[in-house]
Order: C-alpha cells, then sequence, then structure tokens
C-alpha cells in the first residue's frame, strides 16, 4: 500500500440549491518520500484535493489513507492532532500570524505539538531558520521581510517538526519567477534531507514539465499521471 493512498474520492461543495462537483472519483498511489506535482486548469480540483489529503477538509466518498491512517474514521480532534504531527503546509499567502515575530511563527509547530524544552525549540528553529537563510532575521515580523523570505518562513515552520508530508499549495504564486524557483528547489532540497513526501500544486508549467512526477487534473478526475521520462508527457499535461 501507498503512503498515501486514495480511491473513488467524491467531493461536492453545496451552496444553496447548487451543487458543484469538484472531486468526481481520483483514485491515487504515492509513495513515502516522493515528490509530485499537481497541475490542471482554475477550478479542476486541485486545492480540493490537496486540502483532502491534508486532512484540513472532509469527502463525501470514497477512502484515503495518509500515512497509514484512515483519515475518515478520525475525529475532528485526531484530525487535528495528526495534521499538527505529521503534515507540513506552505500556501500562496504565507499565512505567516503577523502578530508573531519570525521566530515565534517557526516555533509555533513546536509548540502545538508539545515539545516542553525551550532549549530542543530554539535548536530546532534556529537550525532551519539557518537552512533557509533567515537566521539574521529571527526577531523581524512577517510585515518587515519580502514576499521571498516570508515564504521562506513559511517553509521554515512547515519543516520544523520533520513533518511526513509536506503540502504547498500555489506556493510561488505571490513570487517573481527567479524568487518562486529558488524557493521551490528550497523546498525540494530540505523535504528530501527529511525524508518527505512533498506535493506541490501549481500553474507554472515549467515545474510541471520538468516534475519528477506531474498528476493532471481536469473537471474533477485525473486526466494524466506521469512520472519522469513518459513519453508525450508535456503534451498531455496541459
Ligand atoms: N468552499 C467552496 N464552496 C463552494 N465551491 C467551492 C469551494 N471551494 C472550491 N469550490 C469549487 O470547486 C471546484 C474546484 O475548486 P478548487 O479550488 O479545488 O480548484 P483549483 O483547481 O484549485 O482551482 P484554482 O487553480 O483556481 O485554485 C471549483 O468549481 C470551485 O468553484
Amino acid at each position: 500500500m501507498g503512503f498515501i493512498q486514495i480511491s473513488e474520492l467524491h467531493k461536492t461543495y453545496r451552496l444553496g440549491e447548487s451543487q458543484v462537483h469538484a472531486l468526481r472519483g481520483v483514485s491515487l498511489a504515492v509513495k513515502e518520500g516522493e515528490r509530485l506535482f499537481l497541475g490542471g486548469p482554475s477550478g479542476s480540483g486541485k486545492s480540493t484535493l490537496l486540502h483532502i489529503i491534508g486532512c484540513l477538509d472532509r469527502f463525501d466518498q470514497g477512502r484515503i489513507v495518509v500515512a497509514g491512517r484512515d483519515v475518515a474514521s478520525a475525529d475532528d480532534r485526531a484530525l487535528a492532532d495528526f495534521r499538527a504531527r505529521h503534515i507540513g503546509f506552505v500556501f500562496q499567502n504565507f499565512n505567516l500570524l503577523p502578530v508573531l515575530t519570525v521566530f515565534e511563527n517557526v516555533e509555533y509547530p513546536l509548540l502545538l505539538n508539545g515539545e516542553k524544552s525551550a532549549k530542543k525549540r530554539r535548536g530546532r528553529v534556529e537550525g532551519m531558520l539557518e537552512a533557509v537563510g533567515l537566521l539574521g532575521h529571527a526577531k523581524h515580523y512577517p510585515n518587515e521581510l519580502s514576499g521571498g523570505q516570508r515564504q521562506r518562513v513559511a517553509i521554515a515552520r512547515a519543516l520544523v517538526h520533520h513533518p511526513r508530508l509536506l503540502i504547498a499549495d500555489e506556493p510561488t504564486a505571490n513570487l517573481d519567477s527567479t524568487t518562486g524557483e529558488a524557493i521551490i528547489q528550497l523546498m525540494l532540497d530540505l523535504s528530501r534531507e527529511q525524508g518527505s513526501t512533498v506535493i506541490i500544486c501549481t500553474h507554472n508549467r515549467e515545474l510541471l514539465e520538468n516534475a519528477e512526477r506531474c498528476i493532471l487534473l481536469r473537471d474533477g478526475k485525473i486526466e494524466n499521471d506521469a512520472t519522469a521520462g513518459t513519453q508525450g508527457r508535456t503534451a498531455a499535461c496541459f
């Protein structure tokens, strides 16, 4: 069985009388340590799928196992605990807490996970800040940083507790292309060092074309699932 095992996943949003079928039977297996890019047109269901894999949202039908856990059977509290321990998130808008310093933002997941030793927390946070090149900015607040620096803090926060899964939803959408490239590389490098599985959702054609594995969604279904070297992959991806 895969590290992530998804079978016939369906998700429908209900807005008053109308319904949106965001996922229409998605099946997928991801091995531990795999680095997967998720693409597809706007509205194809990418964020919905990521949020379900990241245990941020529920689904209507199907089955999903993440890191050996059948997440549908977990109640909200157990799910929040599972998320805090095993999953790191990077979002398009960075989602840093503006009233906390850079250090405090990165420390937050360790506090959530109940790490009581301030010394251990400090060591882990400083190690991550050094890895993302921002140790000198530990006392700054998010609004004193550039977009690229904020995303580096978000990466440090996402990985500080050594999650088994890193999920990134459009992490480069608000960055220029050079900064975006560096951010993706940093996420891939650091997660490889930690052995984390990575799923990155993006509209960036170049990233999708060069991905080790690229999954394309269309109308809530997987249209294409290709690993590097597969013939015709680029054409099938768009
Ligand atoms: N909270 C919600 N309530 C109602 N409909 C929603 C909600 N979230 C998403 N949808 C709808 O579900 C479908 C899939 O949306 P989703 O955000 O997963 O697509 P996406 O591929 O991530 O799009 P984008 O690339 O624009 O971010 C869309 O039709 C969207 O309008």
